[in-house]
This record gives C-alpha cells, structure tokens and sequence, in this order.
C-alpha cells in the first residue's frame, strides 16, 4: 500500500475521488520525488462544484457579515494551530524554504483576519433624489459564487487572498489551485469542516487548468473570476469570462526595474536588491527583474552586491541557514538555463552564477545558482522578459531621464523599487513611473492594507485592501419615492 497521500475533491463539503479514475502526481522540487496525488478532475466535477456553491450561496449570503467573519477568524485561527504542518506541506510541494513557508502561513492567516475587519464596513450610500419625496438607495451585495484560481509561489497566501474578502462579502467560492502546488490550499477544506463553514460555501478542485479552469470561468453561475498567474493565462481568462461579462480580476506577469541613484544608501539598497531577487528563489511577482545603477555608484554597489550574491547559501529548504531553495519544476529551470543562453548570446557577461550547482546534493532537484548578469543593453531579451527566478540583469545610467526611459519601457507595470534620498527624485519617480505599486528606500513586500495593483499586461482590478474589497460586492441601486400627498 503506498503511504502517497491521495487528495480528493472538495465539493459541497465532502471529499470525492475524481470519475476521471486519474490523479496528477505532486512533486517535490528539492528531491523529484512524488510526494502526493491529487484528483485529475473533469468539467463535470467543475460544474458541480458550481452548483453546491449557488446552493449554499443563499443563505450564507443572508447572514450577517459580522457572523460570516466568526467562522473565517475561527478558520484563520486553525490555518495558525496547523502552521508547522501546512508549512511543511509547502516545503514539499513548492520548494520554499521553511522559514518562508512559516512566514506564508502566517500571512494566509492575517488575509482571512483582515478580510474579517471589513464584515462591519460594507456601506452603501442614501442620496436625495431630485424628486421630491424620493431617496436613491445604493446598496452593495454580495456578487454570488467566486471562482478563485491560484498560482504556485506562494499557493496558501493567495488562496487565502481572494477567500477571504470573498467569503466575507458574502459570496461563495470554487478554488482551482495550480497543479503544481495544490495540497496546502486542499487542506483549507478540512480546516473549514472543523470550523463549521457550511457545506458548498468553500469548493476546491485540481485539474489541468485549461479544461477546468475554463469550464468554471465560462460558466453562468461564475459571477467573478478572481485569478493569480501568468499574463498569457490571464488573457485568456478575460476573453472566456467576456461570454458572459463575468467580472474578473487578474494578477500577473512582472518585470519590477529596482534603481539606484548616485545618493542613495548603498548597504541598504544592496540588501533590498539582494532579498528583492532572490527571496523565494526569484519567485515573487514584484521581484527585481532588473536592476539600474546610477554610473557614480556603479563600482562601489556591485562589489558589495556580487560579494553578497556569492555568498548566499542555496541547499535543502528546510534547513534554517539555507538562502535559496531550488525552482519549483523542471520547466521552470529550463526557462533559466534557455535565458542565460540567450543573455549570453546577445551579448551579456555571467557575473556570477547562470548554471546549476555542482554537487551531489544537487544532482536531484530543479537547482539554479544565484545569477547576476553585466554587460547587459536595454534592448536585449532579459531586460523585458519576466524570468520569475534568480536571474539579475544590471544595467549603468547616466540621467533621471535616461533611466525613467528604461524603466517604463516595459509591457508590464506591477511594481517599481527606488533607492534615493532626495525628495525632489522621490516625488519625479511617483508622478513617471508607470506602476501600480512603487517600492522606495525599501524592498518589495505589499501590506494587506494596500492595493496591489498592475498596470499593462501586469493586470486589471487590483485586489487587498479596500479597493480589492469593493470588487467582491455588487451594487444595488433603488429608487424609493414616497411622494404620495
Ligand atoms: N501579480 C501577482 O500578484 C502574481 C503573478 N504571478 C505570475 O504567475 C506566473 C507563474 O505562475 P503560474 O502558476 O505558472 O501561472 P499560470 O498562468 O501558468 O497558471 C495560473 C493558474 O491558472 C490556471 N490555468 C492555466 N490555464 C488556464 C486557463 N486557460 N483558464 C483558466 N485557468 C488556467 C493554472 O492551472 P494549472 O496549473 O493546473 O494549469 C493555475 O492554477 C508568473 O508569470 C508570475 O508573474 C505569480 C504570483 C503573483
Ligand atoms: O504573489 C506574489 O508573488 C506576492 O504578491 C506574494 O504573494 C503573497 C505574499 O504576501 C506576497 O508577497
């Protein structure tokens, strides 16, 4: 009998095994290793997870928000009673390391709570009518079921990223986890369970995201599409979701620029840009993709920062002074090895870096080294290509012009990191930047209170906060006259 965890479908409450017969298997980054199974499932399993949830959709809409929150602080307290166990789950299925998947639990715990602070601030407006005897009610309402899909970096955090203000608003929700990295999010199932929130108002299902995930996003019942991942995906995404103008909220691609000026502080600016890359093994959708470095400065910040690059420990992620563990899968390596090809190809010097670590412990493993390339010209391919691992192209300029040019030219505009002590740059950054999000004196890391946000090809909606709050929520407007003499 295998000890191979196989992981079911969630719908409606229970746990069932695909009709498919088949499972994908989950693989360990660290090892190759198959580390669970989870159901391959259909479009039909897709459509009844739909179901359940419009089902239960009508009453946990009805509920006051205040006793919807109850039961998901209640959630977000168990995700915490279960950290060491979920955090280890996310070591096996993503390759993070320990320290950062404690780090992730503890943020997929406080999305939930600070969804929950929002149950008491769901406010409409009372107008005065032009007529007389008459009000204009607005009213916001819950948008009905939610079709939440995931990426793979940080699976927990951005499941719990979407539940949460989803659930709160009083919507229901089917989660389609990437099939790269499912099983921490599956566990949110039994968690719900034992927290006591209704059947069908949590579904999450695993299959090939392009049968299910556009089976859910095309259908009627789906009334938002809140999705984590790719550009292309996401693209794809918005014109299945046009069939029926389903509101849809997409958070993707990157290509963050990080850019020195001659006055910053260079040690702090060298930490931020070693951790804004490499965190993660570069998989953050804020990660510095690039790097600009007022020519003044050049020498200086890159002898401090290549010596700091070398020095990053990359091994098994679950030991506590590992720096970097290895890529999520085998394709993801590829991607860095065919990047460094190319770089080299057009030009581009191997500062450090660009090639898998000798040694036994890496023989097994999607294994990258920590890269930095020099040499590099705006116009090659690594300058504009999302790489989403740790490969850092660096670049000289002369002028706040020059580099404002280099950085705005970019399909993407999700985030922006700038390292200066004048005020008067600071200010010139925010108004010609184009991003969504601008980092300055400090690495990336967005807050829940904020808006993450992409301009471009880096997405639409935006969500955290407030304002990725109000998308969960339709509007209802009534016109009530009472003119009656
Ligand atoms: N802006 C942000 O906040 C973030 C952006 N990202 C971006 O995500 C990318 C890496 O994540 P990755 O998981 O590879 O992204 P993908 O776009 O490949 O997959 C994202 C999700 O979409 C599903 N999917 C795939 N095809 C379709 C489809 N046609 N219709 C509906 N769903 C589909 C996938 O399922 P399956 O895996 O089963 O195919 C997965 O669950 C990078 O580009 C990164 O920049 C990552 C994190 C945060
Ligand atoms: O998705 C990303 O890469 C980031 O938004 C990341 O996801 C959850 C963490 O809180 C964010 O840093």
């Amino acid at each position: 009998m295998s000890d191979i965890k196989e992981y079911k479908l969630f719908i409606d409450g229970e746990w069932v095994r695909s009709e498919s017969g088949e499972t994908i298997d989950i693989i360990n980054p660290s090892t190759e290793e198959v580390v669970a199974k989870v159901q391959n499932g259909t479009v039909a399993e897709a459509i009844k997870a739909l179901e359940a949830a419009q089902a239960a959709q009508k009453s946990w809409g009805k509920m006051p928000p205040r006793k919807r929150a109850e039961l998901l602080y209640k959630l977000a307290a168990e995700i915490k009673a279960n950290a060491d166990y979920l955090a280890e789950l996310l070591v096996k299925e993503q390759g993070k390391l320990l320290k950062v998947a404690k780090g992730e639990v503890a943020v997929t715990a406080s999305f939930i709570e600070y969804a929950c602070e929002g149950a008491r601030r769901i406010e409409g407006d009372i107008i005065p009518s032009d007529n007389p005897g008459e009000q204009i009610w607005i009213q916001k309402i819950p948008r009905g079921v939610v079709v939440a899909i995931t990426a793979w970096n940080f699976p927990l955090a951005l499941a719990a990223r979407k539940l949460g203000p989803a659930l709160v608003a009083g919507n229901t929700i089917v989660m389609k986890p990437t099939s790269e990295t499912p099983l921490a999010t599956l566990e949110l199932g039994n968690l719900a369970n034992k927290v006591g929130i209704p059947k069908g108002v949590i579904n999450i299902l695993t299959g090939p995201g392009r049968a299910m995930g556009t089976a859910l996003v095309e259908h009627p019942i789906t009334k938002m599409v809140t999705m984590t991942g790719s550009t292309p995906v996401g693209q794809d995404i918005a014109r299945n979701a046009a069939k029926n103008l389903t509101h849809v909220q997409l958070e993707l691609g990157g290509k963050a620029p990080f850019i020195v000026f001659a006055d910053a502080d260079i040690d702090a600016a060298v930490d931020s840009a070693l951790h804004s890359r490499f965190d993660n093994c570069g998989q953050v959708c804020t990660c510095n993709e690039r790097m600009y470095v007022q020519e003044d400065v050049y020498e200086v910040f890159m002898e401090k920062f290549l010596a700091k690059t070398k020095a990053l420990k990359v091994g098994d992620p679950m030991l506590d002074d590992t720096d970097m563990g290895p890529k999520v899968n085998k394709s993801e390596l590829a991607h860095m090895e065919k990047l460094v090809e190319i770089s080299i190809a057009e030009g581009a010097t191997v500062a450090t870096g660009g090639k898998r670590p000798a040694g036994a412990e890496f023989e097994k493993g999607y294994w990258f080294e920590p890269t930095v390339l020099t040499n590099v010209t705006q116009e090659m391919t690594i300058m504009h290509e999302e790489s989403f691992g740790p490969i850092l192209p660096v670049m000289k300029f002369k002028s706040f012009d020059e580099v404002i040019g280099y950085a705005n030219d970019c399909e993407y505009g999700l985030a922006a990191m700038v390292f200066t002590n004048d005020m008067n740059l600071i200010m010139r950054c925010n108004e010609e930047l184009e991003y969504g999000e601008i980092y300055v004196n400090r690495g990336h890391g967005e807050q829940h209170q904020g808006f993450h946000n992409g301009y471009k090809l880096s997405g639409s909606g935006g969500e955290d906060g407030k304002y990725g709050f109000e998308q969960y929520l339709e509007k209802k407007t009534f016109y009530v006259n009472y003119n009656r003499s």
